[in-house]
């Protein structure tokens, strides 16, 4: 029954949180029992199950009624699986930080906040520092939907023996943040590259007099302003709240849908989901006339949608190049594997760099 008085509604709803809490700790208590059977199974390493966590986040969706939304819903049941998660064993997961970059909230929406987030200095320290083993995850930018490729990521990732576990979807709202408090007053504009590039018509038409100045991150550039006190930096608003910054001007990035494309980077093989994608890549016979196309061409002719292609520089050779690929499926789908096997006998040099679920939330 509907209640209709403020003291019948909250005596309601703290009955009702007294039974979600119940609900949560005996959901805690299976993740433990999960933990205990995947020992007796030898199932050593991590819990982490980028599959399993897709399907249980996608249900939460499917099954939802309403009035919370779907998305709010999922990222409810996010931080759930979370804190269970970190019951069956704590996770450690390195980003692109200081403290109050894009990277960092990326980790926090594709893990939930019950992880261990460790900033890290650069793109290449977070490859090495998983590949060494001394965290279990990385996440790194990989494209962004105004200013391209992050080209260290696509760099890092051809040599890597690493595998791509996820992906993760970050809308992207760009802050100007400073000591002092008015715009006239700035004088330099410090920022990540990708994040100048985002703003490049806001900053010709706001600060057409000021320096651009490219540093490591956006939360390097907050940290510097802040310590400093010189310049002004484009960063996240969570930037400018961890570094006590001004916000001069909100919203400026040049397309207000301005996305950031991450990936989760481990040694997690991903078991299909029957929603994935798969990264590849590949180097075609150099100077063969019609070699790239002849790589392609299976796709095409299995009907498989080709979401992502770029070139970079192999470093083996001038104007020798590297395709990177996503295709929609999993590597083990029965309609992919025979593509791919077929690519393989053609190109010069190919591999998968792994297949994940499509991002959920
Ligand atoms: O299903 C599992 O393997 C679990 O460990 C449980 C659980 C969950 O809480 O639902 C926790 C962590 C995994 O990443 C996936 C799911």
């Amino acid at each position: 029954m509907k209640p209709t008085t403020l003291p019948e509604a909250r005596v309601r709803i703290d009955a009702l949180d007294e039974q979600i809490q119940g609900l949560i700790n005996e959901r805690a208590r299976v993740a433990e029992a999960i933990r205990d059977i995947k020992a007796k199974a030898g199932d050593v390493g991590d819990h982490y199950r980028p599959a399993r966590e897709a399907e249980v986040l996608r249900k939460a969706m499917e099954r939802n009624a309403g009035p919370i939304s779907n998305e709010t819903m999922a990222k409810l049941v996010r931080e759930i699986m979370s804190a269970c998660l970190a019951l069956e064993s704590p996770l450690t997961v390195a980003y692109l930080g200081p403290e109050g970059t894009y990277t960092q909230e990326a980790v926090y929406k594709h893990f939930g906040h019950a992880v261990e987030a460790r900033a890290k200095r650069a793109i290449d320290e977070i490859f090495r520092d998983v590949d060494a083993g001394h965290t279990a995850y990385g996440v790194v930018p990989v494209e962004n939907s105004i200013g391209g490729v992050v080209t260290n990521t696509l760099d890092e990732l051809a040599s890597a023996t690493l595998t791509i576990c996820g992906e993760v979807l970050l809308p992207v709202h760009h802050h100007l943040m400073a000591k002092v408090d008015r715009i006239d007053q700035i004088k330099v504009v410090f920022s990540h590259a990708q994040s100048l590039t985002q703003c490049r018509n806001w900053l010709h038409q706001s600060l057409p007099h000021a320096t651009q100045a490219v540093v490591a991150s956006n939360g390097a550039a907050a940290q510097q302003v802040a310590e400093t006190g010189q310049g002004a930096a484009i960063a996240s608003k969570a930037a400018a709240e961890r570094y006590g910054l001004n916000v001069l001007a909100s919203n400026i990035e040049d397309d207000p849908s301005n996305t950031t494309r991450f990936l989760i980077i481990g040694r997690k093989l991903s078991d299909p989901t029957g929603r994935d994608k798969t990264s590849l890549v590949f180097s075609a016979q150099k100077g063969a006339p019609g070699a790239l196309f002849e790589l392609l061409q299976p796709f095409a002719k299995a009907g498989i949608n080709l979401t992502k292609l770029e070139s970079r520089p192999s470093r083996r050779a001038a104007w020798d190049y590297n395709f990177y690929v996503d295709i929609d499926g999993h590597c083990e789908d029965a309609q992919i594997k025979p593509v791919l096997d077929e690519i393989r006998s053609r190109a010069a040099l190919f591999r998968v760099l792994g297949s994940y679920p499509q991002a959920v939330i």
